[in-house]
């Protein structure tokens, strides 16, 4: 049953950083009644009255009818829908916090796009450990979504995903209008992994940017760091094709020629050559890739699989690679030519990719007592 447009319903934001801010603007434009949670007090103001966020979103006016608040009693009382975007390592402490003023039956969805150190868990499944709510109530936003440019209103896509098709029509009937469009689907794993994963990739870009290597390169670590992300994200049990899709591919583009992108600016900087501290020094925002590389790595290594231009990305970080030596291990240190390897190969002729996630479901069988792990 197709939910029904529900003009006005009472929705929070919680976090004021570029992409909370946005995603207020984007549901407030879209009809919602929103109240944007931030911390500081100050900046509730800023945004309440002077309808500005000016230093997440420099320049943008934001919408009438949008006001803040830095009480979360205030922000959750009757909100039907709660759109989280706090730096992923604070998610779980903000849910503890959050939990006691959640109205019965809400839906939760997370915007944001890391994993937890610590537990390697994606953020849906921290809000499945934390809040004592129905699984199906649980959703996450995903694409090629530079904050500042859907807040300066250019068109935009996103894909919402929840394990209940229904939750997910839900959110995207509200997280919509005239300059964005959510699309749904129900491959939680793939949409959140996609949003991880380009994050890495995108550091991986912004390095040989930042030494100087050009256009050949870069569309060669992008097209390789698709494979990883896809190897990866099929490991855990996600669909190929969401890879493909916006959450995959399209984040991927986007983040990796964007400017706009912190991931991207981070790995410029480590590329010109500035140590990693100075780096987090200068990144002023939230930057996930760099909190992200080794829990991502461990998960690989939990499932057999392959991610050379991660595992480089973790050494220059780690000061034990000279960015420049980054693209000539591009994929493998193998002496043997490989094949491509690509999706198509894979639809094509069951190729390699294939006969790897086959073997490691067996590894898995195997190492499990018989019981594949599931989300
Ligand atoms: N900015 C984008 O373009 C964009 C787009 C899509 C997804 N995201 C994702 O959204 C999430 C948030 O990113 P952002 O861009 O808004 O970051 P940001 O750095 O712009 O803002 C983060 C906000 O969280 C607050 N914050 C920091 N530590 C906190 C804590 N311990 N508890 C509560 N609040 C805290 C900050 O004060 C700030 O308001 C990230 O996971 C990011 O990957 C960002
Ligand atoms: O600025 P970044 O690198 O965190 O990227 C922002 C969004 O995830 C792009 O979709």
């Amino acid at each position: 049953m197709k939910p029904k447009v529900q003009p006005g319903k009472r929705v929070a934001v919680l976090g004021a950083g570029s992409w909370g801010t946005t995603f207020a603007k984007i549901l407030t434009d879209g009809g919602a009644d929103v109240v944007l949670w931030a911390r500081r007090p100050e900046l509730a103001r800023e945004i309440t009255e002077g309808r500005r966020n000016s230093d997440y979103l420099p320049g943008i006016n934001l919408p009438v009818g949008l006001r803040a608040t830095s009480r979360l009693d205030l922000a959750l009382a009757g909100a039907e829908q709660v759109y989280v975007s706090v730096p992923s390592q604070s998610l779980r402490e903000n849910l503890i916090l959050a939990e006691p003023f959640l109205a019965p039956g809400a839906i939760v969805v997370s915007l944001m796009k890391g994993v937890e150190r610590g537990s390697g868990l994606r953020m849906s499944q921290i809000i499945a450990e934390v809040l004592p709510i129905n699984p199906d109530l649980i959703a996450a936003i995903s694409g090629p979504n530079l904050a500042l440019e859907i807040a300066k209103e250019q068109p935009t896509a996103a894909v919402v995903s929840s394990n209940s098709l229904e939750t997910a029509q839900a959110v995207a009937m509200l997280a919509r209008n005239r300059y964005f469009r959510s699309y749904v689907n129900t491959d939680v794993i793939g949409t959140e992994f996609g949003g991880v994963l380009k994050n890495l990739i995108a550091v991986a870009i912004g390095i040989v940017d930042g030494v100087g290597y050009g256009e050949n390169t870069k569309a060669s670590i992008i097209t390789r760091g698709l494979v990883e992300m896809t190897d990866f994200a099929v490991a855990y049990g996600a669909h190929p094709e969401t890879l493909a899709g916006l959450a995959g591919l399209g984040d991927l583009i986007a983040t990796c020629q964007s400017p706009l992108s912190r991931n991207n600016t981070a790995g410029r900087l480590l590329g010109q050559g500035y140590g990693i501290n100075d780096v987090v020094k200068q990144m002023q925002q939230t930057t996930e890739g760099l909190a992200s590389v080794g829990p991502i790595l461990d998960l690989a290594r939990a499932k057999g699989v392959d991610m050379p231009i991660v595992e480089q990305v973790r050494q220059v970080l780690a000061g034990t690679l000279k960015p420049r030596d980054l693209a000539p291990h591009l994929t493998t240190d193998s002496a043997e030519p490989q094949g491509e390897r690509t999706i198509d190969d894979e639809q094509a002729h069951g190729g390699a990719a294939l006969w790897g996630s086959f073997k490691r479901t067996f590894d898995q069988l195997r190492h499990s007592g018989g019981r594949p792990r599931g989300d």
